[in-house]
C-alpha cells in the first residue's frame, strides 16, 4: 500500500463520521462520496449533493472540509461538487434550449408572454410548453388544450398536442388538485411531471413558471437545466424594482438571465391607430438586463395564439430569445480568468493555486469552472491564509448550464 492510500484511507475513514442531516446515514450511505483524490497533502473530494438543498448542501460540505483537514498529513482540502447534468434528465435533455419565463409579482401577463413565447419560436423551431405553473396553470385555457393526459407505451405522461406542438400542464393532470399543492408537495409534482412527460418535440422547451421566487420557481431552476430565465414585468416603478430585485436572486442563485420582456408598455387606440405610453419612460432605469422586447396593451393578445401564427404585437419577441439564446452559451471573462472547464482534479487545484498565488493583496481573480466553485473559497482562504469573509466581494454566477464564474478579489 502506496503511502498516498494510506492517507486516502484515514481520510476516508474521518469523513465515515460525517452524517446526511436528512437521514441517519453516513456520507458514504447516503452516495455523496464519488471519490477521494489525494496528492502530496493535497486532498480533493468528488461529491454529488445534487439531492440536498443548497444550506444543507454547504453545511455537508463544511462539515466534510473539518474532518478532512483534523487528518495528519492533509495539508489542503478541497471539496468539489457534481451538479445533475442534462443527461441525467432524459426527456428534458432531447431539447436544444429550455427557457423559462418568469415574473415577480402574479397577473403581470407571464402566461401571455409564455405561450405566444411559444408560439412565436414555433414558426421557426420544433417547440414544446411546459406550464409548471402549480398555483395558477392557466395554460390550457389560454391555448385552448384540455385532458385526459393519456401514457405512453413506457407508461410515462404524454403531453396534449396544439398545432404540432406539445403541451404539458400541472392543470391537466387533475381537475382543481394543482391549487391546493403548497411547498414540498407543489414541487415534487412539477419535478416529477418534469422528469416524466414523453416529450415529441425536441428544438426549444419554454417553461411557464409560478409567479415570484419561491420554493418551486428557485428549485426547478436549479434542477433543470434552462439556458435561461426572461422576466416578464410591466413598466410601473414598482414592479420594476421587484423585477430588478427577481433578476438579482435569479443570478445569485446560478440561474442565466436572458432579459426582460416589458408587458403592457404601450395602448393602440383601437380607434385611432394612435400608440400611447401607458407608463414613465425611466421606469426601467432600475433594470440590470436587457429589455428583450415591449409588448403593447393590444386586445389581439388576449385570444388564442397558434403554433407558428401569433399577433403582430409579439412578432418580433421569438427572434429576440432566439438571439438571446445564441449568446447564453457562451462565458464573456476577462482573459486573465483561470479556466479550469474539463480539467482533472488535481490539475484544477493546481491551476487555482498557481494562479491565485501569483496575485498580489487587491487583484482580482476570476474563476471559469463546469461545476459550482462556491467551495473553491476554502480552498482560497488557506491560500491566502485569511478567513473567507476576507474576500470582498466573493461572487459565483452561473453563465451558463454547464459554466460558473467566480470572481472575487485576493485579500
Ligand atoms: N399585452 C397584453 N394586452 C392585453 N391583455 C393582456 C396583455 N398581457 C396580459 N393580458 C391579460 O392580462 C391577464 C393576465 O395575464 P396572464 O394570465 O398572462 O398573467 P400572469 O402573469 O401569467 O398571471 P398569473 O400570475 O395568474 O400566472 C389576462 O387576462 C391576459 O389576457
Amino acid at each position: 500500500m502506496s503511502q498516498h492510500d494510506t492517507l486516502s484511507d484515514r481520510v476516508e475513514a474521518q469523513l465515515r463520521a460525517v452524517r446526511d442531516p436528512q437521514a441517519d446515514l453516513s456520507v458514504f450511505e447516503a452516495g455523496f462520496v464519488e471519490d477521494i483524490a489525494v496528492d502530496d497533502g493535497a486532498v480533493t473530494i468528488e461529491t454529488d449533493l445534487t439531492s440536498l438543498d443548497g444550506d444543507t448542501g454547504t453545511e455537508v460540505v463544511q462539515a466534510m472540509l473539518r474532518a478532512a483537514d483534523d487528518v495528519d498529513g492533509v495539508e489542503s482540502v478541497h471539496v468539489e461538487r457534481t451538479t445533475p447534468s442534462a443527461a441525467d434528465r432524459a426527456s428534458v435533455a432531447a431539447f436544444d434550449h429550455v427557457v423559462a419565463v418568469a415574473s415577480a409579482k402574479g397577473g403581470v401577463g407571464k402566461s401571455t408572454v409564455a405561450a405566444n413565447l411559444a408560439c412565436a419560436l414555433a414558426a421557426a423551431n420544433d417547440v414544446a410548453l411546459f406550464d409548471a405553473d402549480v398555483h395558477g396553470p392557466n395554460v390550457p385555457s389560454l391555448l385552448e388544450v384540455s385532458g385526459p393526459i393519456h401514457s405512453s407505451d413506457e407508461g410515462d405522461p404524454l403531453p396534449v398536442r396544439t398545432g404540432g406542438m406539445d403541451v404539458m400542464s400541472v392543470g391537466l393532470m387533475e381537475d382543481g388538485a394543482p391549487l391546493a399543492w403548497r411547498g414540498a408537495m407543489a414541487h415534487d409534482a412539477v419535478d416529477d411531471l418534469f422528469a416524466t412527460t414523453a416529450w415529441r418535440n425536441d428544438d426549444v422547451l419554454v417553461v411557464d413558471l409560478p409567479p415570484g421566487t419561491g420554493d418551486v420557481v428557485l428549485t426547478t431552476l436549479q434542477e433543470v437545466p434552462v439556458d435561461g430565465v426572461c422576466v416578464v414585468t410591466t413598466p410601473f416603478h414598482a414592479a420594476v424594482s421587484d423585477t430588478a430585485r427577481t433578476v438579482e436572486l435569479f443570478r445569485d442563485n446560478g440561474v442565466p438571465v436572458l432579459g426582460t420582456v416589458v408587458n403592457m408598455a404601450e395602448y393602440v387606440c383601437d380607434c385611432c391607430g394612435e400608440p400611447n405610453a401607458l407608463f414613465a419612460e425611466d421606469a426601467l432605469g432600475d433594470l440590470d438586463a436587457p429589455v428583450l422586447a415591449e409588448v403593447p396593451f393590444t386586445k389581439s393578445l388576449q385570444g388564442t395564439p397558434r403554433p407558428g401564427d401569433v399577433p403582430a404585437a409579439v412578432a418580433d419577441l421569438g427572434a429576440a430569445v432566439s438571439e438571446a439564446l445564441e449568446t447564453a452559451g457562451t462565458v464573456s471573462v476577462p482573459e486573465s480568468a483561470v479556466d479550469i472547464r474539463g480539467r482533472p482534479p488535481a490539475e484544477r487545484k493546481e491551476r487555482v493555486r498557481e494562479a491565485f498565488q501569483a496575485l498580489g493583496s487587491g487583484d482580482e481573480f476570476t474563476l471559469v469552472s463546469d461545476r459550482d466553485p462556491t467551495p473553491v473559497g476554502a480552498f482560497l482562504g488557506r491560500l491566502a491564509d485569511a478567513p473567507r469573509e476576507a474576500f470582498d466581494p466573493f461572487e459565483v454566477r452561473r453563465a451558463t448550464p454547464e459554466d460558473w464564474v467566480l470572481e472575487t478579489v485576493r485579500p
